[in-house]
């Protein structure tokens, strides 16, 4: 194939015949630009250049292999040729500038005792557009911060006099071993934090024997993050359900094939939440036209609803038969909210249900998935399926406590999504096994101290969650609070 020069590329920088080059390559886009989930405002910004950095957190390396048709692939460019045009290098603004400076003075990863050290970290040295799509929740954030508020409302009960100079932490989850009775949760755009994405958190949970869940909208394709687990490492699959779905069984069926061993739908985002910090962030102009009529979308979505317009809103109840015919692996309603729908999971046959409001990116003033746990228990002991399904809850899980309190309380396992995200962030694989590690020595220690030594003595014996559903203080609402009583010019009106 003939190399391209960056001349002739830029010739080609309209919707009626737009081109960009990826990783060096040319490429076609004109006619794939209506059908661009992020819209087409994004892909136009980049027509007649290199779009590789904008590319590269968003879409798995194979997107273009998969999607783009072979004729519309060019071929080669002389890269030397290719001017940068200097407005539109990322202008190392003075916050940038000031943000390197915080990365050369992070402290070393030793020097993180807990999660939350990491999350403090990366608040401070992450680019602002990753931190705000990892840290935000929906609306007010009120369910993000009440997810760990939540855990604050549960007590001990610890016994004394108890053998506990042997702690055993392993479990088995969906019939999977694993060291511990937590995984890593599904949580999308990975290379947003770091470049290596998902893979990270891969070699990770293979050091520490933790199962990995291997997220539908992550940064690096599905096959990577399978190529990059070894020996008998467990990963399990998140799925966002496409509305077409000839598509959706492909990738269930080609999971499975690849050693996949559950299947986690997921059914509290039959669209993503409005998550404002997201918004905010850079995607804004990228967000755009998610859909095809312009007029009908607010363009400020941020990368969440940029990447996610596949998604099915019709998926309900009459689905779930379809997805037991076409694979054996365990399925798991990942969202479950209330009693009533755990009751009907059972009653159709399902595997397992994760309590999650989706770590409060989606409904705010969603209850935390502790919470509805204890709901959720007391009715599947009333309908006597206390042991007809097993019970997951994740969100705000920050401390080895926490998911003492979540066993106690019936929970088989917890998942963990920010943290490792953080860790992975600011120190790859070394920060992530940290914060494994740290858990783990957590764990153990308050096992120990609440006279329990393996996964299967913890019950409600140990915890006291008499007030559980009391919301008496629910969390600030930190910018209601501000507008309401605001006497100065807002922030953002630019003076
Ligand atoms: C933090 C985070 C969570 C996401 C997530 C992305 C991020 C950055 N994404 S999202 O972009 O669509 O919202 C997913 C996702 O791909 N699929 C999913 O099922 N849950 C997604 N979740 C929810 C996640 O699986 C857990 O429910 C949540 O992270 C648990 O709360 P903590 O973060 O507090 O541990």
């Amino acid at each position: 194939m003939v190399t391209l020069t960056g001349a002739e590329i830029s010739k080609h920088n309209t919707k009626e015949s737009c081109w960009v080059i990826v990783h060096g390559k040319a490429y076609d886009v004109t006619e794939f630009l209506p059908e661009h989930p992020g819209g087409q405002k994004i892909i136009l910004k980049y027509a007649g250049k290199d779009a590789t950095k904008e590319f590269d957190p968003i879409h798995p390396s194979d997107t273009l292999d998969k999607y783009l048709p072979a004729d519309k692939h060019l071929g080669g460019v002389d890269m030397a040729s290719v001017k940068t045009d200097p407005q539109e290098e990322e202008l190392m603004d003075e916050l940038e500038l000031a943000r390197i400076e915080r990365v050369k003075r992070m402290p070393p990863v030793s020097q993180c005792y807990n999660l939350l050290d990491f999350e403090d970290i990366a608040r401070q040295t992450m680019k602002k557009t990753a931190w705000a799509y990892y840290s935000s929740g929906a609306d007010d954030e009120i369910t993000l911060r009440e997810n760990h508020a939540a855990f604050h409302r549960i007590w001990f009960r610890p016994k004394v006099l108890v053998d506990v100079s042997r702690i055993d932490l392993s479990t088995t989850m969906l019939g999977c071993t694993s060291s511990v009775p937590f995984y890593v949760t599904a949580t999308a755009l990975g290379k947003l934090g770091n470049p290596e994405g998902e893979v990270v958190l891969t070699r990770a949970a293979y050091r520490e024997n933790v199962i990995q869940m291997i997220p539908t909208l992550a940064s690096c394709s599905f096959d990577e993050i399978v190529d990059a687990k070894q020996g008998d490492q467990i990963q399990w699959l998140q799925l966002y359900v496409n509305q077409d779905r000839e598509i959706t069984r492909k990738i269930v069926q080609h999971a499975e094939k690849r050693g996949c061993r559950a299947l986690w739908i997921t059914v509290d985002a039959p669209q993503l939440g409005r998550r404002e910090k997201d918004m905010r962030s850079k995607y804004d102009e990228q967000a755009a036209n998610v859909q095809d009529n312009e007029s009908t979308v607010d363009r400020s979505q941020g990368a969440a609803r940029a990447i996610s317009s596949f998604i099915d809103p019709a998926l309900s109840w009459k689905d779930i038969p379809w997805f037991q015919s076409i694979t054996k692996m365990p399925i798991v309603l990942k969202g479950v909210q209330r009693a009533e729908d755990a009751i009907k999971a059972v009653e159709y046959g399902v595997d397992a249900i994760l309590l999650s409001n989706h770590g409060g990116r989606q409904l705010d003033f969603a209850r935390p998935g502790i919470e509805v746990l204890a709901e959720v228990m007391t009715a599947l002991r009333q309908h006597g399926y206390e042991h007809k399904i097993e019970v997951y809850i994740d969100g705000g899980i920050r401390r080895g406590t926490d998911i003492l309190k979540a066993i106690c309380m019936g929970a088989k396992g917890v998942g963990i999504g920010r943290p490792f995200l953080y860790a992975m962030s600011t120190y790859g694989e070394t920060g992530v096994v940290r914060a494994m590690q740290l858990l783990k020595d957590e764990l153990a220690m308050n096992m120990r101290l609440i006279g329990a030594t393996k996964i299967s003595d913890l019950d409600e014996s140990f915890v006291d969650v008499g007030s559980i559903a009391t919301h008496t203080n629910v969390p600030r609402d930190h910018l209601s609070s501000q507008a309401y009583d605001r006497l100065v010019t807002p922030p953002f009106v630019k003076s």
